[in-house]
């Protein structure tokens, strides 16, 4: 018989007060406010590694929202992903205090150039011995186009074609630019470095001018194994070509399946094999001794989720709370002269009142699971064997609570049926943890690799075909 197929689980945090269940830090025991301690990483990077947990990872914006009523005002009010700390910065703090845990960090590739951010990277693979991992992201908030010079956001698509340029200049540098023997620390010569073993990149794009050479020589996992969330259709094809680990959601097994197979059948097109691309869904874990208390604890986060907090992160720019509760949600959007199509996810037949009242319930998610431990395993089971993820982005929604319950309660269930590693039984660099030992580095056949040894540094990437008709943004 086949081994049962194993869970990753990340907890899913950011630098901030308010994440993605808004109005829950206030809540007796919560650690939230705490965020600018760096006691509180050490204790939860330590909580996680010893309570069985793959890795944390770190979500970042860089600007307020400020779409919703026109202004930052209820964002700042509710902590809404501000004050914000920068998360690459807590990486080697955590990495000191632990050994096993990944760390996925969140930077965007619309702001800031790429050659600054390769540096980052590669010394936090080489302080964290191979266990960080990129969630790449192009940036959303039209306040973080204005904090970095510009009027507006960049054009969704446009986006992932300056992302795909900025991928190529950051391979250029981690896989192209120094040979792996490039390092010789020769004590009797005094040659630390053999410059004939690394070369400038000289890369002249639409966008970036790099000389290299990189200026860091090589680390364990050279690229950093590479995260990204999307459902657009350029974002797929984006995750075709570089993305290891997506990120994908939908509200049904056939929703998320029918993501996942784009995702395959664009790698595919990119050379890449079907299952070179793992999927982690965001999941709401709620676990008690019993199911009246898992019960309780749900009925408590959802007594006091805050409407405004939810309604300010999606940014939609009409606020439904301005009009009368009983006409139709269609209605409301006709009287703000905002077009229905903008919103696919809003129930538009329904009145105001009961989508408010829907939205603040957060019930309409596949992976959300409230009861025992036992419970909680049998449909964890079912994520795995009949959606196909594999693994997850545990929400939080009380510090240090829901880490240490899924630790206490969750960790143990699932070991005994094989779904996580035993305690012990892990090592290895992050890619390998996710993909099996030996793999610590991209495999030959992603595009990140055709660079190795300084092959290919001025050959020109066929572009990435992005000329979709897509409008919508997060
Ligand atoms: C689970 C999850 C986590 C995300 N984390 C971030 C983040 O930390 N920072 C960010 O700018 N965007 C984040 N996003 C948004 C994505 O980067 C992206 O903008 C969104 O998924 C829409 O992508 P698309 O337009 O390609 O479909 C996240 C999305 C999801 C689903």
């Amino acid at each position: 018989m086949s081994e049962p197929k194993q869970l990753f689980v990340n907890l899913f945090e950011m630098a901030c007060v308010s994440h993605i269940t808004h109005g829950l830090w206030p809540l007796p025991g919560n650690n939230r406010e705490r965020f600018a301690d760096l006691d509180y990483w050490l204790e939860l990077a330590q909580l996680l590694e010893d309570g069985g947990f793959d890795g944390i990872f770190l979500a970042d914006v860089i600007g307020a929202y400020d779409v919703f009523r026109g202004g930052p005002e209820t964002a700042l009010r509710e902590g809404l992903q501000s004050p914000n700390l920068d998360p690459l910065l807590l990486v080697p703090a955590m990495a000191a205090v632990t050994e096993r845990l990944g760390f996925g960090v969140t930077f965007s590739t619309t702001y800031e150039p790429p050659f600054a951010f390769a540096r980052r990277m590669s010394t936090l693979d080489h302080l964290t011995k191979g266990r960080i991992g990129w969630n790449i992201v192009t940036s959303y908030l039209p306040n973080a186009a204005r904090n970095f010079g510009l009027d507006g956001e960049v054009p969704h698509d446009v986006r992932y074609r300056y992302a795909d340029e900025y991928l190529d200049v950051l391979y250029k540098l981690w896989e192209g630019s120094w040979d792996d023997d490039a390092v010789v620390a020769d004590r009797a010569s005094g040659v630390f470095t053999d410059p004939s073993k690394v070369r400038y990149i000289d890369h002249v794009g639409e966008r970036f001018r790099v000389a290299g050479p990189h200026i860091v020589h090589p680390s364990v996992q050279r690229t950093p194994t590479l995260f990204q969330a999307t459902g657009s259709p350029a974002g797929i094809e984006f995750a075709g070509r570089h993305a290891e680990v997506v990120f994908t959601g939908g509200r049904t097994s056939d929703e998320f399946r029918r993501n996942a197979d784009g995702m395959r059948d664009a790698a595919e097109r990119h050379g890449r094999e079907r299952d070179d691309i793992r999927f982690i869904a965001m999941a709401g874990v709620i676990v008690g001794r019993t199911q009246e208390e898992a019960e309780d604890k749900w009925r408590l986060y959802r007594e006091h989720a805050s409407l405004d907090g939810i309604l300010a992160h999606s940014s939609l720019p009409v606020d439904l709370t301005a009009f009368p509760r009983d006409i139709t949600v269609r209605e409301a959007l006709a009287r703000a002269d905002f077009p229905a199509s903008k919103v696919p996810y809003l129930p538009l037949d329904t009145t105001v009142g009961a989508a408010l009242d829907f939205i603040k319930q957060g019930r309409d998610e596949r992976f959300l699971v409230v009861g025992d431990p036992k419970t909680v395993a049998d449909e964890i089971e079912r994520w795995l064997d009949e959606d196909g993820l594999d693994g997850i982005n545990l929400r939080q929604y009380h510090s240090f609570d829901t880490a240490r319950d899924f630790a206490e309660l969750v960790v143990p269930e699932l070991r005994r049926r094989g779904r996580l590693p035993q305690e012990g039984e892990v090592s290895g660099t992050l890619r390998e943890r996710l993909f099996g030992a030996g793999r610590s580095r991209l495999p030959e056949r992603h595009i990140g690799a055709r660079y190795r040894g300084g092959a290919n540094l001025d050959a020109p990437v066929e572009p990435l075909r992005l000329d979709f008709e897509h409008a919508a943004s997060f």
